[in-house]
């Protein structure tokens, strides 16, 4: 009776779960929909702007112009501030050739510095290496008195000041190292006509707690002598931002004392929560936003697939540098100090001019680095992410990652680094199976440290979308697959990819992962890894089934099934390090369901193969061939011409 109770409630829970199957794969179809047609949607909205823009300004172009928002103005007062036709526009010409030595303004520098300039509040996003600075120094020197510069590091400053001084812009500095004597002179030049400087650079702790800087700037505004206030670095303001820095929180005295001079707050990355929150911080009480497009148009992207072996990476690193880039400046951004200094040896015994640079190395030493290789006497810095903030080497032809990044929001900013001057440059990941779990085991203590990782391994194991449109998605923006013009691996070659079954394989794994949890035994990758290639204990390959695919596909294949929730990480703890784990992942127990299957898109000539073994294929068109049966052990090859 009791059994066949049992077996009732069995049988129901089974119809549910189908049911629940089909359910989630109905939500995943229709979410995919969902993505679709927002972003259909809004690229109609980005081409109807774009045509009353063209209408309004008839040659101006509108690619990299960005979007605008701001409750001030409507968007076609705010066209206004492209042209250059304002009482200023002359001496801004002039300036930005004889001064500055440019030819022209970037996308969005004009309308910044000409809103500027009018007096507005502005808060400037666009990304790093873009030209934010041009748009406070050019108002600086084109106007009377002086620009309050507030920067969160000394290293930035000092290199602002030696750009400033080369190109004759009058710039003082007050910072917690400055001279008595020196600080005495910056004071007195605040309030004195003859303007000794354009622009004054200070550190926010500065503002928080000098009184005598703050009376001074008290005095030079009702002299009519502080200009503008431009806030660089603005979302260190935001706890919610990347970089809180407790003094930014402070710097709401300024528009508070100062309501006149108009302010100008600058940033690579913020999101629209994080800049509503440095609206408030900073007390300014409607600002314009200006986004300026991620979209780096010179910048090649792609990804290669990173052997487990090591040496091989640094061979292929290695012809690349002196086949491709001879004679040219680069960097290699690695995983740890260690790293920095094997990888730069390694290339160095192949003859390549590279010099680590970590932040265990005395400051000294970092700063020889730096320099020579800013001019250019070492080609290669092999890199941590210490060497970062404030590098602005405008000939830089390519920054290649040993490791992967821990988010996009990371990669962007380091590959970025690349091709400052507008010249073709290239962005090349290498992206190793091992590294994700070593990135994994770092981050493992921030918030979403985990899920920014996958966003960046997503990025990698991607065959099928544009790499700019991942990172379109990520910085919320429209995105139109023609705006790359073939400057990604993807767009290049990627047509090239199939759809593969992959179902049984799922299910291979994921009993691998299951046999050893019942044996109370935790899995790292690298075991998972090698159980199911059947180099595990000779019981175990007894009880699982091992398969014959090369190690590349079987690490794209657990990458995958860990994106996709078929797998999960697990962390254990030791004093001295972190062990990152493979358990089940909330998706594995769909795989019990005979409907249920798992594809994944491979490219065709992408891993070792133009022979992708798999049990059932799909073309990118949807056209079904191979064997249908996906439980099928049996694996196929695929034909180059599908
Ligand atoms: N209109 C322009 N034409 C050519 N080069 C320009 C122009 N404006 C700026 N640059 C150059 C000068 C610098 O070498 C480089 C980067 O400028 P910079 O203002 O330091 O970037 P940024 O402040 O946006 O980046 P970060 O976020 O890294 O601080 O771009
Ligand atoms: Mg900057
Ligand atoms: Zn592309």
């Amino acid at each position: 009776m009791e059994r066949n109770g049992a077996n009732e409630v069995q049988a129901e829970l089974d119809s549910v779960e189908a049911e629940l199957e089909v359910v989630e794969l109905q939500i995943a179809e229709l979410l995919e929909k969902q993505a679709e047609l927002t972003s259909r949607k809004k690229r109609l909205l980005r081409k109807l702007e774009d045509a009353c823009e063209s209408a309004q300004t008839a040659g101006s172009s509108s690619a990299g112009s960005g979007s605008l928002s701001g409750p001030v103005m409507t968007k076609q007062e705010l066209l206004r501030y492209e042209n250059a036709d304002f009482p200023w526009s002359k001496e801004l010409e002039q300036n930005l050739k004889n001064t500055f030595q440019l030819s022209k303004f970037r996308p969005l520098q004009q309308k910044a510095v000409n809103l500027s300039m009018s007096g507005k509040d502005l808060f400037l996003v666009m990304p790093t290496g873009r030209g934010k600075s041009l748009c406070y120094q050019l108002p600086a020197v084109c106007s009377e008195g002086f620009t309050l510069v507030v920067t969160p590091l000394v290293s930035l400053m000092e290199d602002q000041l030696m750009y400033l001084k080369s190109i004759h812009v009058e710039a003082a500095t007050l910072n917690a190292s400055s001279t008595k004597e020196h600080a005495k002179m910056v004071l007195a030049g605040m309030t004195d006509t003859k303007a000794p400087f354009k622009l004054l650079y200070v550190t926010p702790e500065k503002i928080a707690k000098s009184k005598l800087l703050m009376s001074r700037l008290e005095k030079a505004y009702n002299a009519g002598r502080l200009s503008r206030i431009a806030v660089d670095e603005v979302h260190c303001c935001s706890q919610w931002g990347h970089d809180f820095r407790p003094d930014y929180k402070l710097l709401g005295i300024l528009k508070r004392q100062f309501p006149k001079v108009p302010l100008l707050g600058l940033t690579a990355t913020a999101t629209s929560s994080v800049l509503k929150d440095c609206q408030k911080i900073l007390c300014v009480p409607e600002p314009i936003t200006l986004t300026a497009s991620f979209n780096r148009t010179n910048l090649y992207y792609e990804v290669r697939f990173k052997n487990s072996n090591s040496e091989e990476s640094i061979g292929d690193i290695a012809s690349l540098i002196e086949e491709r880039y001879q004679g040219q400046s680069g960097i290699v951004y690695v995983f740890s100090q260690k790293d920095a200094d094997s990888v730069s040896e390694d290339l160095q015994k192949k003859g390549i001019n590279a010099y680590p640079y970590h932040a265990n190395m005395a400051p000294e030493d970092k700063s020889r680095v730096h320099r020579k290789w800013s001019t250019n006497k070492i080609q290669v810095v092999v890199a941590t992410v210490a060497f970062g903030m404030g590098i602005d080497k405008s000939d830089v032809r390519f920054v290649i990652h040993h490791t992967i990044s821990k988010s996009i929001e990371n990669y962007y900013q380091e590959s970025g680094r690349a091709g400052r001057d507008d010249q073709p440059a290239d962005c090349i990941v290498y992206f190793g199976f091992n590294d994700i779990f070593r990135i994994s085991t770092m981050v493992v203590m921030e918030n979403v440290g985990q899920k920014k990782l996958l966003t960046m391994v997503e990025y990698c194991q991607n065959v099928d979308r544009c790499r700019r449109s991942v990172m379109a998605v990520h910085f919320d923006e429209v995105w139109d697959d023609e705006g790359c013009n073939e400057m990604c691996d993807v767009c290049r070659h990627g047509n090239d990819y199939i759809t593969v079954d992959v179902t049984q394989h799922a299910k291979d794994v994921v009993q691998i992962v299951e046999l050893a949890s019942s044996l109370d035994e935790k899995l790292t990758p690298l075991k998972v890894t090698e159980a199911w290639m059947g180099k595990g204990p000779a019981k175990r390959r007894k009880m699982i089934q091992t398969t014959i695919l090369s190690r590349l596909e079987v690490e794209a294949i657990i990458t995958h099934l860990l994106l996709q929730g078929y797998l999960s990480e697990d962390f254990s703890f030791t004093p001295y390090t972190t062990y990152f784990y493979l358990k089940l992942g909330r998706k594995a127990s769909l795989l019990k369901n005979q409907s249920h299957s798992v594809t994944m898109k491979m490219r065709k000539t992408g891993l070792d193969a133009n022979v992708v073994k798999v049990s059932q294929v799909k073309t990118k068109e949807g056209k079904r061939s191979g064997d249908n049966t996906a439980n099928s052990s049996v694996t196929k090859k695929v034909k180059k011409d599908l």
